[in-house]
C-alpha cells in the first residue's frame, strides 16, 4: 500500500532488533542464545500480554554491547523507516536495560547518535528519547537522568515505559519535573493495559505533552473530550495492541473512534521486530481492516507531524507533503 509521508513518534529502538540481528550479534560477541535459528526465535513471538513480550524483549538486549552494535541497530531501523515513508522519528531507548548489564551510558548514546547521523543522510531526521522503566524505583530513574545530563547525552525528551499495571506513574513526578527544568520534552506510556485513569495520571502528575498508547481513554467520554480540547497527541500502535491482546483485532481497535472524536491520534509501530510490522504495515492494516480511507490516513500522518517535537515551521512543511500525497491519486 501507498503510505503517506509521516513521523514515527512511538518506537523503541530495542524493539527493532530483528531475529536475524539477534543471532548475528550474539555470534559476533560469542554469547550462547537459546534459539536454534531466526525462525525458532520468530516462533516465540506469540505473546499473551505486555509482560510476556517484555521478558523476551529485555532478554534479547543481551546482544547489544558496543557503540557499534547500537549504531547498527539504529541505522537498520532508520533505513527501514525510510522505506516506510517516515520523514522524522522520535526514538525511545531504555537506558536502564543496558546500565543493568554493565554497559556504560556513553557507549549506548554514542552508538545511537552515530546511527541517527546515518539516518539523516537518508532523509530521516530523528530525536532521541530516554525512557524510564516504571517497574523500577523512581530514585533509580532520577540517577539515570542525572547520568544522562552529566554525559551531555543528546536527548530531546524523556518517557516512561515497561509494565503498566501495578506500577503507578506518580512516584516519577520529581524525575519529570527535573527533566522539564532541563528543557527536555515529556511523554509517557499510559492506558495501554491500564485504565483511562492512568492517562489522566500522566497528564496531571507528570505533566506530559503527549501520551504513548492512551487507547483506554476511549472508555471515558470526559477524558476523550479533554484530549480533544487540549489536542494531546496519542501515539497509538495498532499491531502492537493486537499482538499484546490489549484489543481483540484491528477491526475492533478504538483508533477510528478516537479520530472521529477529533483526538490528535497518530500511528506508530512500537516494537516492529516483535509485533509483525513497521509503521507502513500499521497504516496498511488500518486501511485494510477498518473503514478508514485515504483522507483519514492523511489526517493521521498530518497529526504525526503536529504531535512531533519538530519546530512548527518544519512540521508545517512536512504536513504540506502529506497534503500533496492525499491529492495524488
Ligand atoms: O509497548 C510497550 N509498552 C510498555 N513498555 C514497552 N517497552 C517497549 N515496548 C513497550
Ligand atoms: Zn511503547
Amino acid at each position: 500500500m501507498d503510505t503517506p509521508p509521516c513521523a514515527e513518534l512511538h518506537l523503541h529502538v530495542e524493539g527493532t532488533l530483528e531475529p536475524e540481528m539477534v543471532l548475528a550479534l550474539g555470534e559476533r560477541i560469542g554469547i550462547p542464545l537459546p534459539y536454534a535459528d531466526a525462525e525458532d526465535l520468530r516462533a516465540r513471538l506469540a505473546f499473551t500480554d505486555l509482560q510476556s513480550f517484555l521478558d523476551l524483549y529485555y532478554a534479547n538486549t543481551a546482544v547489544l554491547r558496543t557503540a557499534q552494535d547500537f549504531a547498527e541497530l539504529m541505522a537498520a531501523y532508520l533505513r527501514r523507516a525510510a522505506v516506510a515513508h517516515v520523514r522524522h522519528a522520535e526514538v525511545m531507548f531504555d537506558p536502564q536495560a543496558h546500565l543493568a548489564r554493565g554497559i556504560p551510558i556513553e557507549e549506548v548514546v554514542e552508538g545511537l547518535a552515530a546511527g541517527m547521523a546515518l539516518g539523516a543522510e537518508l532523509g530521516v531526521s530523528s530525536l532521541l528519547v530516554a525512557a524510564f522503566l516504571r517497574d523500577r524505583p523512581a530514585g533509580e530513574a532520577m540517577e539515570v537522568l542525572e547520568a544522562l545530563l552529566r554525559a551531555g547525552a543528546p536527548i530531546a525528551g524523556v518517557g516512561l515505559d515497561s509494565a503498566e499495571v501495578g506500577h503507578p506513574a506518580a512516584p516519577f513526578a520529581d524525575v519529570f519535573l527535573r527533566a522539564r527544568a532541563e528543557g527536555l520534552r515529556l511523554t509517557a506510556h499510559a492506558g495501554e493495559e491500564g485504565p483511562a485513569s492512568n492517562v489522566t495520571e500522566v497528564l496531571d502528575v507528570l505533566g506530559v505533552e503527549r501520551v504513548d498508547h492512551g487507547i483506554r481513554a476511549a472508555d471515558d467520554p470526559d477524558l476523550v473530550a479533554r484530549l480533544r480540547e487540549e489536542q494531546v497527541p496519542l501515539t497509538v500502535c495498532p499491531l502492537s495492541n493486537v499482538r499484546l491482546r490489549a484489543v481483540g483485532s484491528i477491526a475492533a481497535h478504538p483508533l477510528p473512534q478516537l479520530l472521529a472524536a477529533d483526538v490528535l491520534v497518530t500511528v506508530n509501530s512500537d516494537d516492529p521486530a516483535y509485533f509483525g510490522g513497521y509503521v507502513d504495515d500499521n497504516y496498511a492494516a488500518l486501511r485494510a481492516e477498518t473503514a478508514l480511507g485515504r483522507d483519514d490516513l492523511a489526517r493521521l500522518a498530518t497529526n504525526s507531524f503536529t504531535g512531533s517535537w519538530l519546530p512548527a515551521a518544519r512540521a508545517a512543511e512536512l504536513a504540506a507533503e502529506v497534503e500533496a500525497w492525499r491529492l495524488a491519486v
